[in-house]
């Protein structure tokens, strides 16, 4: 049975979500986008050549609701939404920190809630999108959630308990590579490369290191130990990054992030 989904309040990720789910062969009939400017919707429009229609519009005619505002605006869709969506519509959220319960409170009781947090490489398929179930989705729900967030990238279903910890790792993770990515950048102009081989170099390196995290079933440990040659240039490195503590600030950074994204519980933020 066809499905139609919208997402409601298409940004930065709905915007990604709702391209690679056209790039994995959704007819765009099917999809819907709501936007909170006319220009916006306009350009979703013109670029996807999907429909654009109001919040209520959306919750009447999709089967999937799909929220992707931010966790401070989601208090406010929700009290355009509720009057407007029946009990049978399976609700997304792609908002940090928002539990399950904000929105079983304020939909139609049973009203299946499911809660994802994506991140952007959504846009080029590699999306780590982190799946749990409110209080009244089934396996049905979540695996409908799976088939869309499947479209762009990995998915792995956690206890909701474990959603403000996945938020902090690979929700903002990409921003924590690109930081680091920013940084060396810097420290091969400081060693006298030009900022374009720099970069080259530097992104290639966390391209091959990414591919062999992912695909050698090597412990990270093992494969630094392979870069790290006695009395070489990697150990050198190392021991300036443990005398600075850079591991000490990355448990610390995402503990930060954390902890933000409980008190976004709220909505209010
Ligand atoms: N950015 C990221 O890396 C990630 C973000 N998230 C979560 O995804 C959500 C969206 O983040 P992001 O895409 O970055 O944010 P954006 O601001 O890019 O997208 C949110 C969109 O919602 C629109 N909007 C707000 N209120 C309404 C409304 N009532 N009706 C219709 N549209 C509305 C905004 O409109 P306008 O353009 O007018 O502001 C905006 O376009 C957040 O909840 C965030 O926590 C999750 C994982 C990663
Ligand atoms: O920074 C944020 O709040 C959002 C959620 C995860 C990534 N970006």
């Amino acid at each position: 049975m066809t499905q139609k989904v919208a997402v409601l309040g298409t940004g930065k990720i709905g915007e990604a979500l709702l391209s690679g789910m056209i790039r994995g062969g959704w007819a765009t009939s099917d999809l819907l986008v709501t936007a909170r400017r006319p220009e916006r919707a306009e350009e979703l429009r013109g670029r996807y050549g999907v429909e654009a229609v109001t919040n209520a519009e959306a919750a009447k005619a999709a089967d999937t609701l799909i929220l992707t505002v931010k966790p401070q605006d989601m208090g406010k869709l929700l009290d355009e939404l509720a009057p407007h969506v029946p009990a049978d519509r399976l609700v997304v959220s792609g908002a940090a920190g928002i539990p399950t319960s904000f929105f079983e409170e304020r939909l139609s009781p049973g009203t299946p809630v499911v809660r994802v947090m994506t991140n952007t490489p959504a846009l080029v398929d590699e999306a780590m999108s982190v799946i749990s179930g409110g209080s009244h989705a089934t396996e049905d729900h979540l695996a409908h959630a799976e088939e869309i967030f499947n479209g762009v990238g990995k998915t792995l279903r956690v206890p909701e308990s474990q959603q403000d910890a996945a938020t902090a790792l690979s929700g903002s993770g990409p921003a924590y590579f690109y930081f680091l990515v920013e940084a060396m950048t810097d420290a091969g102009i400081l060693l006298g490369l030009p900022r374009d081989k720099a970069h080259d170099l530097i992104v290639q390196a966390a391209i091959g290191a990414a591919v062999m995290l992912r695909d050698s079933g090597e412990h990270p440990v093992r494969l630094r130990e392979a870069v790290t040659s006695p009395a070489g240039t990697t150990i050198n490195a190392i021991r300036e990054l443990e005398g600075h503590g850079v591991r000490a600030a990355l448990i610390a950074a995402l503990e930060a992030a954390r902890d933000r994204s409980r008190e976004l519980a709220s909505g209010q933020g």
